[in-house]
């Protein structure tokens, strides 16, 4: 079986994290040459790894150098530096260019004397080169008012002022480089992080600069991934540096970067000579009358996923409508009657709906599923919220619970049959959430959205940092998958560990993508996989869909039709 614990996935840090990485890294490092380290071998520790961070740097650069981002390549590399370790690697990289005989300007935000320590040897090193020190006051003299001579001269822009060590608003000088920079519109390649990200806050200052990419030494840096970074860190690229595997293990903070590399190492192994229940056998309980398509994208997306057979349970109301759109699923047609109950009074509301009195062909046709998949436009009538509360703790095969079905359990203080159960505070319907969450037998992925997320645990936390961990306490004491659906794409899975799939695409923030999102992971649930690896292998799948959609028709046009007629592609690439 595919284990997500085979893959040696790189452990995405926090800022303090990667920082005490390195103190104690410098420490162990030194240790290695002598029992008793002094402070300028600490140093010395910590110029290795700065020398190494600064070559993979000067290579990345290198790459650039030409047409790569579609510019003119001007004659010359602008490199800003500040007096901290990241302007130490540029000087790094400063040297490298100088040595490769391609011309650098080092432009520094700090006095020669400002330098100390890993920074002071790097200078040294840069000077002894050959290497000259350019003001920053001087940049912004020739270049401050002509962004059409920075233009013409730099095909791009090194950001080295500023790094993990950044806090507070930008002092002046940083601020009006930084204004230039941005005005300019070059493309930036940043250092460890952007300038003007404080790295203590974990967010962009007014003034920051906007990397086209930007190089991480050592680690992913969650910082780089969430909301508020993301659009300033540009695309994160990491440079693994030697730091000691000793030490690493100390820091791992159990969340780990997952990206659609890991795909072919992940998909379930094809039984050839087996029939269609050898591929398994995928049930999906979706749709209502004012939501059929949410019925249809998800039954899509399970058969375009592997899934020997797909069942689809939906009201008599729709079941037309889809089979006229597909001719593969089989279908469990629930008869509509017109039903009353105590919250919706008008019998009308619940025809076309899912109502208790359907459970038992649910719960018989269910019976022959290996996976199950409820929610997708299923409605927020209050006799389908009932039907869900009393029909999920009776399922027996891996569910994946989505949309509505989530809504439901959010509405278990109200719901039959607990009429009448009024939880007093969010603290406690938190808590009643949980023990029904942890008293489903069966394996379960959750898929809320981030609004779903607040109905049924209370708002997520106000930065994004303190995201996995908030998602690792209900995954652990649900003992269900969670899975986080946006950007980016969070699983925490019951053992502690959360996987973040570092992928922005407003493509795909239209309503129906979430419904194809159910449909693949359902089918790889049916297909054997457990459940943090089908949710895992589900959300990359189809953000890599949804990656080559955009490619072809653009964030405005693609549908969440066009993903799933992209998935071949998802699967294809990678042998399937
Ligand atoms: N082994 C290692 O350690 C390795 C570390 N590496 C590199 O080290 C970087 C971290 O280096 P760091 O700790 O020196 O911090 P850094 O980001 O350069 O900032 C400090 C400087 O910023 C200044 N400053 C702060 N806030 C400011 C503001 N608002 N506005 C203006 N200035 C401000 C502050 O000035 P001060 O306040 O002290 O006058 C000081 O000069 C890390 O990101 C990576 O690139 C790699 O080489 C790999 C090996
Ligand atoms: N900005 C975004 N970048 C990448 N993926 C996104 C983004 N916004 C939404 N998605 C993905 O699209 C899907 C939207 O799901 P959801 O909001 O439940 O839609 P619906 O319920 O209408 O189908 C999720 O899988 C989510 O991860």
């Amino acid at each position: 079986m595919r284990s997500l614990q085979s893959l040696n996935l790189q452990p995405i840090l926090s800022t303090e994290g990667m920082r005490n990485l390195d103190a104690a890294s410098k420490e162990f490092l030194a240790k290695k040459t002598t029992s008793e380290p002094s402070e300028k071998d600490v140093i010395q520790s910590g110029y290795t790894l700065m020398q190494e961070a600064g070559l993979a740097l000067f290579k990345f650069v290198k790459k650039r150098i030409g047409n790569d981002y579609g510019y003119h390549s001007g004659p010359f590399i602008a490199i800003f530096i500040g007096g901290g370790n990241n302007g130490g690697d540029g000087l790094v990289l400063a040297k490298h260019l100088l040595q490769a005989g391609i011309r650098a300007f080092v432009f520094s935000l700090a006095p020669a004397s400002k330098f100390k320590n890993e920074a002071k040897l790097a200078l040294d090193d840069f000077l002894q080169a050959g290497g000259e020190l350019e003001e920053s006051a001087k940049f912004v003299e020739s270049f401050g008012k002509n962004l059409y001579s920075l233009r013409k001269t730099f095909p791009f822009v090194v950001d080295c002022m500023l790094g993990n060590g950044a806090k507070g608003e930008l002092r002046s000088e940083y601020a009006k480089i930084v204004q230039i920079i941005n005005e300019s519109r070059l493309p930036v390649i940043a250092a460890d992080a952007p300038t003007g990200y404080d790295s203590s806050l974990h967010i962009c200052n007014n003034i920051c600069v906007h990397a086209k990419e930007t190089m991480l030494f050592g680690f992913p840096r969650l910082d780089a991934y969430t909301k508020e970074g993301g659009p300033a860190f540009g695309k994160a690229v990491v440079a693994q540096l030697n730091y000691p595997g000793e030490v690493i293990k100390q820091f791992d903070e159990k969340n780990y970067l997952i990206t659609e590399d890991s795909i072919s190492q992940l998909l379930p192994q094809r039984n050839e000579w087996g029939d269609k229940r050898h591929q398994g056998t995928a049930f999906i309980i979706a749709g209502s009358k004012d939501m059929p398509g949410a019925a249809a994208l998800c039954t899509e997306a399970a058969l375009r996923s592997g899934a020997g057979l797909v069942t689809l349970a939906t009201t008599e109301a729709i079941t037309p409508i889809i089979q006229a759109k597909l001719s593969e699923p089989v279908f469990c047609s629930l008869e509509d009657r017109a039903v009353e109950n105590c919250r919706d009074d008008a019998r009308s509301k619940n025809h076309g709906v899912l109502q208790p009195h359907h459970i038992p062909t649910l719960l018989d046709r269910a019976k022959h599923a290996s996976a199950i998949a409820i929610g997708p436009g299923l409605s927020t009538n209050f006799g389908t919220f009932e039907t869900v509360l009393a029909l999920l703790p009776q399922l027996k095969a891996p569910t994946v619970i989505d949309a509505d079905a989530l809504n439901a359990i959010a509405m278990l203080d109200d719901a039959e049959p607990r009429c009448g159960m009024v939880f007093h505070d969010e603290k406690s319907k938190i808590q009643a959430v949980t023990e029904y969450l942890r008293s489903l037998q069966q394996p379960a992925i959750l898929t809320p959205h981030v609004r779903e997320f607040a109905r049924l645990f209370g708002e997520l936390p106000n930065s994004s940092m303190a995201i996995p961990s908030r998602l690792r306490e209900i995954a652990t004491n649900t003992n269900k998958v969670i899975l986080l659906k946006g950007a980016p794409t969070y699983i925490a899975s019951p053992d502690g560990n959360v996987y973040i799939i570092p992928v922005a695409n407003s493509g795909m923030a239209k309503g129906g993508s979430g419904d194809v999102l159910s449909g693949i992971i359902v089918a790889l649930l049916a297909q054997g996989l457990a459940t943090p690896e089908a949710a895992v292998l589900g959300a990359l799948l189809h953000q890599k869909a949804g990656r080559i959609a955009r490619e072809e028709l653009g964030a405005f046009s693609m549908l969440p039709s066009d993903i799933i007629k992209n998935l071949h592609k998802a699967f294809v690439q990678n042998n399937a």
